[in-house]
């Protein structure tokens, strides 16, 4: 693979978008440009990401009318208190329906200014300038947007695709360690629901990725999104497979509004939920318990936890999970494994297994 390559996301309609991934790439007017439709471009940024990039991206907005919003850092501030400080800052810029929110920063700064775009003045242009591995790689594709409710993760939120995706894995050079292993579980996690190569490629090139060899990185962000914009151009609105993408969430979306958000990262708690979900896979009989070690090895390598934190209370992570969206009229819905790069979408799943599993049994 050369050290950049382009993407596209196909949604049909007028909507495919490009996701452009390369080292170096932030300031390259040329890939942005094509894709706001007016003049007005606010950029989204958070107080950690801002200091590092935004000075990198301006060439690429140079001679427009450029405004930021600069937020507090953290899932904590993934709110609608935050959102409605972003519409408070477009209707005091006089911003109109052709203007165009860019997110720069991770899956947060994206998630909280997708959903803004999404609603302001119904709906107007929107851009992903992701730095995050984890966002390289799952955030900043396919659209969904939105934020937490102290109730539950994601609760309230929106599909709104972007315009066009700008992943320069250089910026990944300044990501804390910890992050870049979060982001590590969404890649292992497409391996495990679609594409058993990616997950043998992980087993052989994870040293090379922890030490961000750029190649490996450019590699990593291709196939991730090369595995989710096929879901998403299947099924833009999960009315089918993109549950898959879900994989490890129910688990770990619970684990994150247990502990309280920000405890633990998405990343991590999805680990120890992809664990969770193999168990009970296996309990099942679903799944070989040579393909759980090899999934817990995996993580391992990646430096992922491998089971919830002890803080986390059966019960209490029993009774968020009741509230996930896969839930269809009470019947609840798990991502389960029938093999790695072959998982399925279920409700045939034994109570009483996931009760032990858990341990609130
Ligand atoms: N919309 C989706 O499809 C989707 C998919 C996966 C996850 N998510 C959401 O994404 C969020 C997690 O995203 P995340 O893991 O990117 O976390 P994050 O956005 O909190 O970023 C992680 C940390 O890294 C900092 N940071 C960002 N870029 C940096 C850089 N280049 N150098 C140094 N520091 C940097 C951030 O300020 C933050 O402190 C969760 O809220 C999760 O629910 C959404
Ligand atoms: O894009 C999707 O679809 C995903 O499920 C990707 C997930 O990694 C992501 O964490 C997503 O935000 C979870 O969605 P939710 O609908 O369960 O909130
Ligand atoms: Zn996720």
């Amino acid at each position: 693979m050369s050290a950049r390559t382009t993407l596209t996301v196909r949604l049909g309609g007028g909507r495919d978008y490009p996701i452009h991934i390369g080292a170096g790439i932030l300031g390259e007017a040329e890939l942005l440009r094509p894709h706001l439709p007016g003049r007005q471009v606010m950029v989204v940024t958070n107080e950690t990401v801002a200091p590092l990039y935004l000075d990198a991206l301006a060439p690429a907005l140079e001679g427009l009318e450029r405004r930021e919003v600069v937020l507090p850092d953290g899932e904590a501030h993934k709110t609608l208190a935050t959102v409605a400080g972003i519409w408070d800052a477009l209707l005091d810029a006089g911003f109109h329906r052709t203007a165009t929110v860019l997110a720069l920063g991770g899956g947060v700064v994206g998630d909280i200014a997708g959903f803004a775009a999404a609603c302001y003045q119904r709906g107007v242009a929107f851009v992903q300038v992701p730095t995050t591995l984890l966002a390289q790689v799952d955030s900043s594709v396919g659209g969904k947007t939105g934020v937490n409710h102290p109730l539950g993760k994601n609760m309230i939120g929106a599909f709104h695709q972007p315009r066009c995706v700008l992943a320069d894995v250089a910026t990944l050079d300044t990501l804390p360690e910890r992050e870049l292993r979060a982001g590590l579980a969404e890649v292992i996690k497409y391996g495990l629901i679609r594409d058993p190569d990616l997950f043998a490629w992980l087993e052989a090139r994870m040293p090379a990725l922890l030490a961000r060899e750029r190649r490996a990185l450019v590699e990593a962000v291709a196939h991730s999104c090369r595995n989710k914009a096929a879901v998403v151009a299947a099924d833009e609105r999960e009315a089918g497979q993109r549950a898959l993408l879900n994989l490890g969430h129910t688990f770990g979306h619970a684990i994150e509004r247990v502990l309280g958000y920000g405890i633990w990262l998405h990343g991590e708690a999805v680990a120890a939920g992809m664990v969770l979900a193999a168990r009970l896979s296996v309990e099942m009989g679903w799944l070989e318990p040579a393909a759980l070690e090899r999934i817990v090895a995996l993580l391992e390598a990646a430096g992922l936890p491998t089971a919830p934190p002890r803080e986390a209370d059966g019960g209490a992570m029993l009774e968020a999970m009741g509230l996930d969206k896969k839930v269809a009229d009470g019947r609840w819905r798990l991502v389960l494994l029938r093999g790695i790069g072959r998982a399925v979408v279920t409700d045939a799943f034994d109570r009483n297994a996931l009760e032990r599993l858990l341990g609130a049994g």
